[in-house]
């Protein structure tokens, strides 16, 4: 393979976007070295198939935490993409930027250049957005966003009714003038397709002949030479390679592999790599450190009403739904989990909201083995309405077990390990309560069946709340971005401090995690990391 200027590590979200924008001019060779395989597959493009891909070995890296004492001592399991457009291929499809004040939090801890009047121009010129362009809004750009207005499940009306009974009023746009409120939500989804970042970006970005991406490579170690990053050693098809770059080495490989390959490559907590035997090019304790996610969880009743379960379950429901896919590619199949939504605030003091909702047609409460039973709901109507935290205070870390790059690193996630974390989430569930409890939706519900109404006290309800959340799956920040290498690993143009040729692009180096899902901002960091890595090249 001819020497190319960059090599990205991971085609997902960030590498996606990075490479497409690297290889615009034509003026770079770029080479993507991605671990999992082809995103041409069935449950990839139905947008329903999510739940078939949760715990598919073929495209998801199927992690699990250790033992979580904040979660009444569970491991949690956590699905990441391993698949060309990486969990953007995987997700489940909600399209959500965050608040400003995120991005001016980013900026103020000493980020120049990633506030939100930074940002923002790059969200606008990175979509294409059906609900049409405004000061907030683009049109034009590679990334289709469906608005999600046609074919809603009637009980939407009655979430959306209710909330603005509690006072939540309707927002128009979770991504427009005002986050707070109750919505649907915006999807990554075109013509009823699944819209990956590798459908939006990387595959039209394939066709140039300056772009090379080679699936089933598995990128075992960065090659640092005298401080500088040269290139990388892979697998593929059961032998080692090396890749050397002319211009500089990219980690786009996520949240938890970004770090593991610093740390494999001798870049992260000394005395952790000493122990394995790794030696320390660069110390640095916080790769793998700073670790942040949301966690979650779900009320659930049974309802009075059709939900989706009742045409999702049966054998000929599938088959009628089937149809009405192949045949108008709308439907239930067409959608997310997730029909609509909603961001709040836990208390009237607080300056902006700090919870998340997701509204649910249907309820999945008898589990299915191996799989996330969204296509086989349960035998009666259900209704789920869910929770995340916006910014958690807990902090976990992910550190390599081994140097087997093969090896998955140890995930110590310390959910809900901060009473802040705990108590805003008692809250939270009690608002989930006072939604069901007006008329739009009690008029509809004909019982609680999860928690149920046993659980009713403080320490009840977090004793559930502890037993039963889990990640939303936005692990972050742990190669995060800041001035100082004593508490960050990359500098604001994503450099890796004390390593030449070196970036961190991708969930990971995210200053601290944002109110919402994780996906349009992963996207939003390869944009705006590729115009830091082409200013530099000039
Ligand atoms: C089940 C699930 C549901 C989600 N739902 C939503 C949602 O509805 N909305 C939303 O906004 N966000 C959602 N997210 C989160 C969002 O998708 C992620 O935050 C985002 O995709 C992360 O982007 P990334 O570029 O950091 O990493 P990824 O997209 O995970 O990409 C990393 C890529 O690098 C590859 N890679 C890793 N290590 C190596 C290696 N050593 N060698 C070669 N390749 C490697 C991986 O295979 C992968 O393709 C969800 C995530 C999951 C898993």
């Amino acid at each position: 393979m001819e020497t190319p200027d960059y090599i990205i590590v991971g085609s997902g979200s960030a590498g996606s976007v990075l490479a497409e924008r690297l290889t615009a001019s034509g003026r770079h060779r770029v080479v993507v070295l991605e671990a999992g395989g082809s995103d041409r597959r069935f449950y990839v493009h139905l947008p329903l198939g999510y739940g078939k891909l949760f715990y598919d070995p073929a495209v998801n890296w199927g992690y699990r935490t250790e033992p979580d004492p904040g979660l009444a001592g569970q491991r949690d399991y956590w699905p990441r993409g391993k698949i060309l457009g990486g969990s953007s291929s995987i997700n489940a499809m909600v399209y959500i930027r965050g608040q400003a004040a995120d991005y001016d939090d980013w900026a103020a801890a000493g980020n120049p250049g990633w506030g939100w009047g930074d940002v923002l121009p790059a969200f606008r010129a990175m979509e294409d957005t059906e609900a049409g362009a405004d000061e907030w809004r683009g049109t034009g750009g590679p990334l289709f966003v469906s608005a999600n207005r046609r074919g809603l499940h009637p009980l939407v009306r009655n979430y959306l009714d209710a909330c603005a009974a509690a006072g939540l009023p309707e927002t128009p746009d979770f991504n427009g003038a005002r986050q707070e409120g109750a919505g649907v939500y915006q999807l990554t989804v075109k013509d009823g397709r699944r819209n990956s970042a590798a459908r939006a970006f990387l595959r039209p970005a394939m066709k140039r002949p300056n772009l090379a991406v080679v699936t089933g490579a598995h990128v075992t170690r960065v090659l640092i030479e005298q401080g500088r990053a040269v290139g990388v050693e892979y697998r593929h098809g059961g032998q080692t390679r090396t890749l050397r770059a002319r211009g500089e080495v990219i980690l786009s490989g996520g949240a938890i592999n970004s770090p593991q390959l610093l740390q494999l490559s001798g870049v992260g907590p000394g005395a952790l790599l000493q122990g394995l035997g790794i030696p320390v090019l660069q110390h640095n304790p916080n790769v793998g450190g700073n670790l942040s996610d949301h966690q979650g969880l779900n009320y659930t009743w049974r309802m009075n009403v059709p939900t989706y379960n009742t045409i999702l379950r049966p054998w000929w429901g599938k088959a009628l739904v089937g149809l009405q896919y192949v045949l108008t590619r709308g439907g239930p199949l067409a959608k997310s989990i997730n029909h609509a939504g909603g961001f709040f605030r836990t208390s009237p003091d607080l300056a902006r909201p700090n919870m998340q909702l997701y509204m649910q047609a249907f309820s999945t409460l008898v589990p299915r083995e191996g799989e996330r039973p969204l296509l086989t709901p349960d035998p009666f109507p259900g209704l789920s309405l869910g929770l995340s935290n916006c910014r958690p205070t807990s902090r976990g870390h992910i550190h390599i077990a081994s140097s087997d790059p093969f090896a998955h690193p140890v995930i110590t996630a310390n959910a809900y390990s901060t009473n802040h974390d705990v108590e805003e989430m008692l809250a939270a569930v009690k608002y989930l309560r006072h939604l069901a409890a007006q008329p739009a939706l009690a008029s509809v519900i004909a019982e609680e069946l999860r928690p149920g109404p046993d659980c009713v006290t403080d320490d009840q309800m977090v004793d559930d709340l502890r037993r039963r959340s889990g990640t939303v799956y936005h692990p972050s920040c742990t190669c995060r971005m800041g001035p100082d290498p004593a508490t960050s690993v990359v500098d604001a143009g994503l450099r890796v401090h004390g390593v030449a040729g070196l970036r961190v692009i991708d969930a990971s180096s995210f200053p601290n995690l944002i109110a919402g899902n994780t996906n349009a901002p992963a996207m939003m960091l390869g944009w705006k990391g590729a115009e830091r890595v082409l200013a530099d090249a000039s």
